[in-house]
């Protein structure tokens, strides 16, 4: 196995993520600007103390209405204080109402969208008709009646503000994981191992980040001008002053002192404009889109072939097998309340150290039986089978989350797409070493070194190098290799590979075939691969399973199937695979030293 040619590209990905977004922002005049202005306020609420030049609530009869004058530079309000140090520590409580309002609408909000988007059946449906019966309730009504009950307790009514602002940030959170959660970096997470909770923690919060920034600017906005409103129709007065009581106060001598209506309502304008311009030209920035759910073809995994002659019988025991399946059924929900059964009845087995193909038509039943193995069917699905062997263990009754302990460790997954089952948010390193930390329990340094070790083994050149880079820096072909170099990390007994070459240029595809092969006899893996080409079996297999509606049509050596295969429907697909020649044919030039063409860098 050579190393591939194919470099990284040293561009762009070297600079920060994050830092980059941050610079892009302040490059935007609007964002520069709203930025600083709402610097400047918060840097006025909290050195009120130090920037009031009067006590605000002092009154001074004599200050009454008084026009501005070098000693009250905004003059004095209908009671006789200085309108300058109310603004001031105005500013200071207006934030801090915006605060708890905006804290606790993402307290209650942003975890009840993350489990409900992640985990969809019943807490979706429960957590999106409590978000719609929240919006359904008449929240002035109750705010006055938790104001009458807490005596006007500011802190506690801008808290219940914020439960009711909570259904912006569930709604927000809640569609952003349904458009990642079926993304294939979150399923290859998944099949490494890793348990719902890091999943959400590390890969799909990551997600959620950007929009509820950009939520939580909007919403800060709001809820200043809700505090405003209330505090203008006299309900939450702070024991400090806030903007929405002196707009109050101003409105009722507008006619005669309009000033000190303008102070506040400025100040509050501005404030709200400079959140609204920061929230959408933060947006613009990182491009936050309302999320499409984009649903991954799922002729993903593939499964174990049958252990068995041509007529299906299995020939091995249960517990020497890699993977033994025994009238494996799956059925889905319909509409009608009925049952579709898609997969009707099939046995496969795979010998430790046996390369099988899974091949068949598309919606033949070849990603059920493969889902059905990892226990990762979509949901409405459900297997049953009399027995699932895995690593010598009949897994058929164990809880799911025993089952999902199995991959990682038993059972490795290479995806189709590499670049989708890459994470975009985290470096190369980051994601072989996150499953080996928390999957397999090494240290830091251990899962560090065995990512190189893996890295190499796959033929990256320079590993330390593509450890830093994030997805976006490698070809098709690395991506793969690394994916390769993550599934095989975990030194499982069976690796199940779906449709491994499709994505990748003709030439890539011969190599990576090839390193396959290679991992398989060194590793000593079973390995299962899904493919639609023939080509690809001839390569690399050992058996082969032909699947058609639900069954197996045929299973047998290789050899024999090629040489003389028992269905018309196995004679179909051979000629229909190999008719264009362009799989062995180009695959096998391309193998071939002397006419290998240059991969591009
Ligand atoms: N979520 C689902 N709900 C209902 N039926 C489904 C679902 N997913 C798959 N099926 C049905 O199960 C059958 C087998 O699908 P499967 O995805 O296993 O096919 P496949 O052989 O992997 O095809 P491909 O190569 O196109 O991926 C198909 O008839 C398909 O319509």
């Amino acid at each position: 196995m050579t190393a591939t040619e194919v470099l990284i590209d040293p561009g762009p990905a070297a600079a920060p993520r994050r830092g980059s977004t941050f610079t892009r922002f302040l490059k935007r005049p609007a964002g520069a600007v709203s930025l600083g202005v709402l610097v400047i306020v918060v840097l006025v609420a909290v050195l009120a103390p130090l920037l009031s030049p009067h006590d605000p609530n002092f009154v001074d009869l004599a200050l009454t209405k008084a026009p501005p004058s070098p000693a009250h530079p905004l003059g004095g309000d209908s009671a006789g204080r200085d309108v300058l140090s109310r603004l001031i520590w105005g500013t200071q409580s207006t934030l801090w109402g915006a605060f708890v309002t905006i804290v606790v609408a993402m307290l209650v909000g942003v975890p009840a969208g993350l489990a409900a988007g992640y985990y969809g059946r019943t807490f979706d449906r429960t957590a999106t008709w409590v978000s719609d019966a929240l919006q359904a309730v008449p929240g002035m009504i109750i705010l006055l009646i938790v104001a009458a009950g807490t005596r006007n307790d500011f802190t506690v009514l801008m808290a219940t503000l914020g439960v009711f602002m909570a259904p912006g940030y569930f709604r927000l959170t809640r569609s952003t994981v349904l458009a990642v959660r079926n993304e294939p970096y979150v399923d290859a997470a998944r099949v490494s191992g890793l348990g719902d909770a890091r999943i959400l923690s590390k890969h799909i919060v990551k997600a959620v980040y950007a929009p509820v920034i950009i939520q939580t600017a909007l919403t800060a906005g709001l809820a200043m001008g809700m505090q405003a409103g209330l505090q203008f129709l006299g309900i939450g007065g702070a024991k400090t002053p806030g903007w929405g009581a002196m707009m109050n106060e101003g409105f009722r001598t507008m006619l005669t002192t309009p000033l000190l209506l303008l102070w506040p309502s400025l100040a509050l304008g501005i404030t709200i404009a400079a959140l609204a311009v920061l929230g959408s030209t933060l947006a613009d920035v990182v491009s936050v889109k309302t999320p499409v759910h984009r649903r991954r073809k799922r002729s993903a995994l593939r499964e174990p072939a049958a252990v068995t002659t041509s007529t299906g019988a299995i020939a091995h025991k249960s517990a020497d097998s890699a993977v033994q399946l025994k009238n494996l059924r799956v059925n889905y929900a319909t509409a009608d309340g009925g049952e579709l059964e898609v997969v009707h009845g099939i046995d496969l087995d795979v010998a430790p150290g046996e390369v099988l193909g899974i091949v068949g038509e598309s919606g033949s039943g070849k990603s059920q039986t493969v889902f059905s193995i990892l226990d990762l069917l979509p949901a409405g699905g459900a297997c049953a089978a009399d027995a699932i062997w895995i690593g010598g263990r009949d897994v058929t009754k164990l809880p799911h989350a025993e089952r999902q302990r199995l991959l990682g460790h038993e059972i490795g997954y290479i995806p189709q797409e590499p670049m989708s089952n890459l994470d975009p948010s985290f470096t190369i390193g980051h994601q072989l070493i996150e499953p080996l930390r928390a999957v397999h329990k090494l240290s830091k340094a251990d899962a560090r070194r065995r990512a190189l070790g893996v890295l190499e083994r796959v033929g990256i050149v320079d590993p330390p190098r593509v450890m830093k880079s994030y997805p976006h820096q490698l070809s098709g072909g690395m991506a793969q290799r690394v994916l390769i170099a993550g599934a095989i990390a975990g030194k499982p007994s069976v690796l199940v590979a779906d449709e491994p070459t499709t994505a990748l240029d003709v030439t890539v595809q011969a190599e990576v075939l090839e390193l396959l092969r290679e991992l398989q006899r060194e590793y000593r893996m079973a390995l299962v691969i899904v493919t639609h080409n023939f080509g690809v079996v001839a390569d690399i297999c050992d058996r082969v399973a032909v699947m058609r509606g639900g069954e197996i049509v045929e299973v047998g050596e290789v050899d024999r199937i090629f040489a003389s295969p028992a269905s018309a429907y196995t004679r179909e697909l051979i000629a229909a695979s190999l008719d264009g020649a362009e799989s062995r044919s180009e695959l096998d030039a391309a193998h071939d030293p002397e006419t290998r063409k240059a991969v591009p860098a």
